[in-house]
């Protein structure tokens, strides 16, 4: 692709943003309706910023991007009527939760803002079980190998400590920036990212015109110079720094398959996994007030400013209350919430532009259901809703625990939840044999009955959302955000579509598909033989008694092979319900592979299926292999 080609394209981005910024900025529509110097006081600054900020782009370099670490200690501990001290120097300990933290530091006096403090390293404070949460958090380890440390991503060759992890790992390191909160910023943010992929794409292109194309490690040649690795990490950053749902759109892409996601593009994806940049506190505060009060402090007995964790829409902090029960409070980034519908379609723009959206995706019902589930993903009060009921759901069952909500000290901005402790799923893969097929079990087990059981389920896989805890056998669960329910009817089909898979019955494949509207039925013979094939594969775990060995049979490379076809073929995209329940049931599946779990899979599918009542009959009665014998 020519130089020319990305320039005209960037004169064209750079319009589409323009009138972007004019459509959604007050201040623009101020200076239309003649109000030019409220305009110029009020977005000059923030123009010449963004300005400068497309000076770094366009020099052809990814921007320094400092990792500010502040000096500062982190916990502030809140002078109350629970938690008195006399003031001086004198050091007292800090309240503790029982069982969660043990390696306690001595805290340190200082005034501030007429609010008696005492602040403490926190390093020092956090538990075990804690900094290793949220060091899995951070520090995903992602597929990228070599290159060099940027100052930004940290180069970390992973010292295998398993059999099963051999690959060498980047982490990215988190940085501090301001999330971009009023939408005259995110569509700077944007037309930034925008900018300077064009701008990486013209150096590319220069680079070909000169050297020849690269061709990557299989001889295979580059793939077009805007998706050039640089571009990638570029936009990955990007994403990083945006946060919200323009985050989320990344992370959503960075857990496709190779077959439809370029492996470079999804390497550089893997930086939006490791979370966000970190929101700095001159943004935090605020939204602590605004969202608890003035007098937030006075509901807690510490909180500590370095986030555990810096996630797509919100950063989680960990806290005291007055009671001394430790919590996490999860607390939205500025912004966010009003920007979602502008945030996918620019996302949307630049994945259209960077050609990273595969023919057959129908994203327009993709990109509805994606904004339906992030504006219900940003209503911490459904989520903590959603939280009770499931702990409820969950409270006779062994093995699961859901920690309880705080509600002193939420909002439909700031959510706070008893803290939990416990190893994300990626990390169990480096235990024993035993354990990791009791944790795919579990995890297999919940999902079952989340669908099958509750009707209402968790809809988000990522690894960090189920967090085991060895001594108790427990895994505690998070993040109730993308949680919804299911219709009876939906669920009876489904669960007949799945005993066809497993049964091998081609009729009742179809048949269930079409009900549940995944198939027309004017669908070719090659799509319904795409379809079928790979309702089976899908389906082999539960096909025969005993364990499956998740790790020895390849159930995504072999689905990926179909993919493409059905891609090409379908007629209809997928009903609403299965965008989340199939991101649900492949994050199970993709657990117990990363886990190398041996699992009885019938057995679970048929204790549930043996207990289902179904609301009606199917029309045409499915036909289903008579062995139910997997119980053995
Ligand atoms: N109760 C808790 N106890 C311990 N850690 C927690 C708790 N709640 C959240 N965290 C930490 O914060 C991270 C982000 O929280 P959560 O997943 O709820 O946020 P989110 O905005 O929904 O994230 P995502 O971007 O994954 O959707 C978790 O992965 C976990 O490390």
């Amino acid at each position: 692709m020519s130089s020319w080609k990305h320039l005209s394209r960037l004169v064209n981005g750079l319009s589409l943003v323009a009138k972007e910024i004019y459509n959604k900025s007050p201040e623009l529509q101020r200076a239309r309706n003649g109000d030019l110097e409220g305009l110029i006081t009020s977005s000059g600054k923030k123009a010449l910023v963004a300005a400068t900020d497309l000076v770094g782009l366009t020099s052809g370099k990814l921007r320094e991007l400092s990792i500010r670490r502040s000096k500062e200690p982190s916990v502030v501990y809140f002078d109350n009527e629970d938690n008195k001290h006399d003031g001086s120097s004198h050091v007292a300990d800090p309240p503790v939760a029982p069982g969660i933290g043990s390696a306690i530091a001595k805290p340190t006096s200082v005034e501030s803002n007429g609010v008696h403090e005492q602040m403490v390293d926190s390093q020092l404070l956090r538990s075990e079980s804690i900094s290793e949460a949220k060091s899995s958090n951070r520090e995903v380890e992602t597929k990228v190998s070599g290159g060099e440390d940027d100052g930004n991503i940290g180069a970390g060759a992973a010292v295998a400590t398993s059999p099963l992890e051999v690959a060498p790992v980047k982490r990215r390191r988190p940085r501090e920036r301001k999330v971009p909160s009023t939408p005259v910023a995110r569509a700077f943010g944007f037309f930034n990212l925008g900018a300077g992929l064009a701008w990486g794409a013209v150096k590319e292109s220069t680079y070909r015109l000169v050297n020849g194309t690269p061709t990557t490690q299989d001889n295979q040649p580059a793939l077009s110079s805007i998706l050039s690795k640089e571009n990638a990490e570029r936009l990955a950053l990007g994403l990083c720094e945006m946060r919200g749902a323009a985050l989320k759109v990344g992370q959503m892409l960075s857990i496709q398959d190779e077959s439809l996601v370029p492996a470079p593009i999804l390497n550089a994806l893997e930086y939006v996994r490791q979370g966000a940049d970190v929101m700095p506190r001159s943004q935090l505060n605020p939204v602590l007030d605004a969202e608890l009060g003035s007098d937030w402090q006075s509901k807690l007995a510490s909180f500590d400013y370095e986030p555990l964790a810096a996630a797509s829409i919100g950063q989680v902090h960990r806290a005291v209350t007055k009671d001394g029960l430790e919590v996490a409070m999860k607390i939205q980034y500025p912004g966010v919430a009003n920007s979602i519908e502008s945030d996918i379609e620019n996302v949307r723009r630049l994945l259209n532009y960077t050609n990273l959206i595969p023919k057959g995706l129908f994203l327009d019902r993709a990109v509805k259901v994606a904004k339906e589930e992030l504006a219900r993903e940003c209503d911490y009060e459904i989520e903590a809703v959603s939280q009770k009921h499931f702990r409820e759901l969950l409270s006779d069952t062994p093995g699961f625990y859901v920690p309880r909500v705080v509600d002193e000290v939420s909002s439909k901005k700031v959510l706070t939840t008893e803290l939990i402790s416990g190893i994300p799923i990626d990390k169990v893969a480096l235990l024993d044999q035993k354990t990791r097929d009791y944790v795919g079990m579990k995890m297999l087990e919940l999902t079952l009955k989340e669908l099958f059981v509750f009707r209402f389920m968790q809809t988000d896989p990522n690894w960090g959302n189920f967090l085991y805890d060895e001594a108790t056998k427990t895994i505690n669960l998070i993040d109730f955000g993308a949680a919804r329910d299911y219709p009876k009817k939906f669920v009876d089909d489904y669960l007949r579509m799945v005993m066809a898979c497993a049964d091998k019955d081609s009729k009742g494949v179809i048949e269930m598909s079409r009900r549940l509207g995944f198939l027309t039925g004017d669908e070719s013979d090659v799509m319904l033989d795409a379809h079928v094939q790979a309702g089976f594969i899908v389906g082999l775990p539960f096909a025969e008694p005993g364990g499956y060995a998740f790790r020895t049979n390849n159930i995504t490379s072999s689905i990926s092979n179909l993919g493409a076809t059905m891609l090409k073929h379908r007629l209809t995209p997928p009903p609403d319900e299965a965008y989340s329940l199939h991101r649900k049931l492949s994050g199970a599946f993709l657990a117990c592979i990363k886990l190398g779990a041996t699992v009885r899979c019938r057995d679970l599918l048929l204790q549930v299926y043996d207990k289902y009542q179904f609301d009606d009959e199917p029309q045409e009665p499915v036909v289903v292999a008579t062995t139910r014998s997997g119980s053995s």
